[in-house]
């Protein structure tokens, strides 16, 4: 149902603003025709100059913006924003408060016919399960309904793409999840090809079909959910997506040697075989277990802080000797308190990477 036939490429982009670094640095991703992918990244890494690229509002240093096979941003070609078929659903709606709602998704139609407009109005709130909200002014909405209008309004036309820029950022926690899934799901029901912009791993991972994870204005990894999860390229996308143990190693020969023992390596390193590189290891808390100290245990440490989650817990320990502190994620119903003595275990492989944690 797209009007574009690939989806979004952008390649090399460069910008700086003034005299000031740069903000985006050779960044490329990619978004197959239909898909929703994340662009994940912290405070300051350029989502928001990325997205203002895309939809044209900001012309970059260099580089190359593609929608839907249409080079709309390039040497030679500039685009403007209304005439780039990408939709946009702002932070916090944004929607004209002084329209209704059936007028507010309709504002994207006024070149289609009166009968047109109000068949892809009334199919477009079915869509994000408004339909009887037609009538009502914006104000008579919840924020969660308002970002539903937002998305009914931006897919109205259907673009080639749509961009979502933080779109659950104002919404309380209990609600972001509902809306998170209705709107994945009104989006592929529409077969867009749409981009979101979050600084939120969890929102990242549980939407898209793939993320992209910016640093300092380059791409630093792309791939689905789990590759990310399972394989971060390195210790600072380990850390960014999701939880993640980074613990200084030595290598020694298949394994690792580090303050929770011997920890057998995923794969060997690149480079000359049986080297004695330091590094670091990444293990999930997931794959250690807490044991009684006594037990043949790989680490015997102290407990810090329990981060209690319900269905299951967070627990810190502390390592003896200035040890690195771990963190373990143990069942909801365990029950060990700050100041108890644990046995650490570590289950399953790790991945080494050479030389110190990046910061
Ligand atoms: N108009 C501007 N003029 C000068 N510098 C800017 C401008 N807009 C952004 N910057 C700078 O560019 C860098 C990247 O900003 P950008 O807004 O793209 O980051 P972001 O990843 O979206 O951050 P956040 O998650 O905090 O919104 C920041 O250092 C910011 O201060």
């Amino acid at each position: 149902m797209t009007s574009g036939s690939s989806g979004l490429r952008v390649s090399a982009l460069t910008h700086a603003y003034g005299r000031g670094d740069r903000v985006l640095d050779g960044l490329g991703l990619t978004v197959p025709e239909g898909e929703l992918a994340a662009v994940l990244g912290p405070s300051g890494c350029g989502k928001t100059t990325l997205l203002r690229v895309v939809a044209g509002f900001l012309v970059p240093d260099s580089g190359e913006v593609v929608v839907g096979g249409r080079v709309v941003s390039g040497p030679g070609a500039q685009v403007p924003p209304e005439r780039r078929g990408v939709g946009i659903v702002a932070q916090e709606g944004a929607l004209f408060p002084h329209l209704s709602v059936a007028r507010n998704v309709a504002f994207g139609l006024r070149t289609a016919g009166r009968a047109e407009r109000r068949a892809r109005t009334a199919e477009m709130l079915e869509l994000v399960g408004l339909g009887e909200y037609a009538d009502r002014m914006p104000h008579e909405l919840s924020g969660g309904q308002q970002q539903r209008i937002a998305l009914a309004r931006a897919l109205a036309p259907r673009p080639a793409l749509v961009l979502l820029d933080e779109p659950f950022n104002a919404l309380d926690s209990a609600l972001r999840a509902g809306l998170r899934s209705d709107i994945r799901g009104a989006l592929r029901a529409a077969g867009a090809t749409a981009l979101l912009v979050t600084h939120d791993q969890e929102e990242a991972l549980s939407v898209a079909d793939r993320v992209a994870v910016i640093r300092r204005g380059r791409v630093v990894q792309s791939g689905t959910p789990q590759e990310l999860y399972a394989r971060p390229a390195d210790p600072w996308v380990a850390s960014f997506v999701g939880e993640a143990v980074l613990l200084p190693a030595a290598l020694d020969g298949g394994h690792a040697a580090t303050a929770l023992g011997r920890v057998p390596l995923t794969a060997l390193p690149a480079g000359p075989a049986g080297g004695s590189a330091t590094g670091t290891v990444v293990l999930r808390p997931e794959q250690l277990r807490l044991t009684a100290p006594t037990e043949d245990a790989s680490a015997r440490g102290r407990v810090a802080e329990v981060r209690y989650h319900g269905h299951d817990a967070l627990v810190l320990v502390e390592l003896p000797d200035g040890g690195p502190s771990v963190t373990v994620r143990a069942p909801g119903s365990l029950t060990v308190r700050p100041g108890d003595e644990t046995g650490v275990r570590v289950d399953g492989t790790a991945a080494f990477h050479p030389g110190p944690a990046a910061s």
